[in-house]
């Protein structure tokens, strides 16, 4: 099957800080990839450039088939690439529902009561029901996570990139929100998910990428990867000769 994402030669840097470096990966429509690195890596880069908030300097990326590489973020956004945001930026202003509609008719291009169903639809998938008419900017850390993740599924996206959902979660609610992340993927959703809660990223994802000073230094099975001396010495800071 061809694949849904293209990453091919990516290249960028700020400066002398290479945030891409010869990048090449490709993501399956269905798949749930992990992206592990060390704080720094580009990872967060990365996803600016696959969503187009961020210019390439070389390199190409094809999402659908098509080369988007030059496209903007909004229409990128509307041909089902969506994201959430490591520090959460919810409308702090807006209801929960309030900006679970903006995606849904700013991204999905929804409109009337199509919009308010399936934002309502999206608000019960991440388990925002009850709280549709609080005011986003006093939800909890896990609830402002569970809207970032709404935000990010009201755009009916095809592929969709978690920056850090499960930071500074306990076990308790880490737990519940691989729940809801597998639920998502089960439905047929592709995910790539970058994560420094590791056990939360190995029980969704099929396979890991790692990458470090913008360079991908492995790929392949969860369990391979996390056994790699390489990535244990460059990732985990461990001595593989110890
Ligand atoms: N707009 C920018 N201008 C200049 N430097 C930047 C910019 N964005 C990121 N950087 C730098 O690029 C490097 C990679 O940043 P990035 O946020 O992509 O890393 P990361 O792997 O996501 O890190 P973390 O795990 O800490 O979130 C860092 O050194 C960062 O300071």
């Amino acid at each position: 099957m061809s694949a849904l994402l293209s990453v091919t030669d990516l290249q960028k840097s700020f400066g002398a800080v290479v945030v891409a470096d010869a990048t090449s990966f490709d993501v399956a429509p269905g798949e749930a990839v992990g992206i592990l690195g060390p704080n720094g890596a580009g990872k967060t880069s990365l996803f600016n450039l696959i969503t187009g908030t961020l210019p390439a300097d070389a390199g190409r990326i094809n999402f659908g088939g098509k080369d988007v590489t030059k496209m903007s973020a909004a229409t990128r956004c509307k041909m089902g690439i969506a994201r959430s945001f490591q520090v959460p930026q919810p409308f702090g202003g807006m209801t929960v529902f309030e900006n679970a509609l903006v995606g849904a008719t700013q991204g999905a291009g929804l409109s009337g009561s199509d919009a308010e169903a399936h934002a309502l639809a999206v608000l019960d998938e991440t388990d925002l029901l009850d709280k549709a008419n609080a005011r986003a900017g006093a939800l909890t850390l896990l609830d402002r996570k569970r809207l970032e993740l709404t935000r990010a599924l009201s755009a009916k996206p095809k592929l969709l990139l978690l920056d850090e959902i499960a930071g500074g979660l306990t076990e308790a609610e880490c737990k519940s929100l691989i729940t809801t992340i597998k639920n998502i993927h089960a439905r047929g959703t592709t995910i790539i998910w970058i994560e420094h809660v590791v056990h939360a990223l190995l029980a969704v994802v099929e396979r890991l990428i790692v990458i470090d000073f913008g360079k991908k230094i492995a790929e392949g099975a969860p369990k391979t990867i996390m056994e790699s001396a390489e990535v244990k010495e460059i990732y985990l800071g461990v001595d593989p000769d110890v």
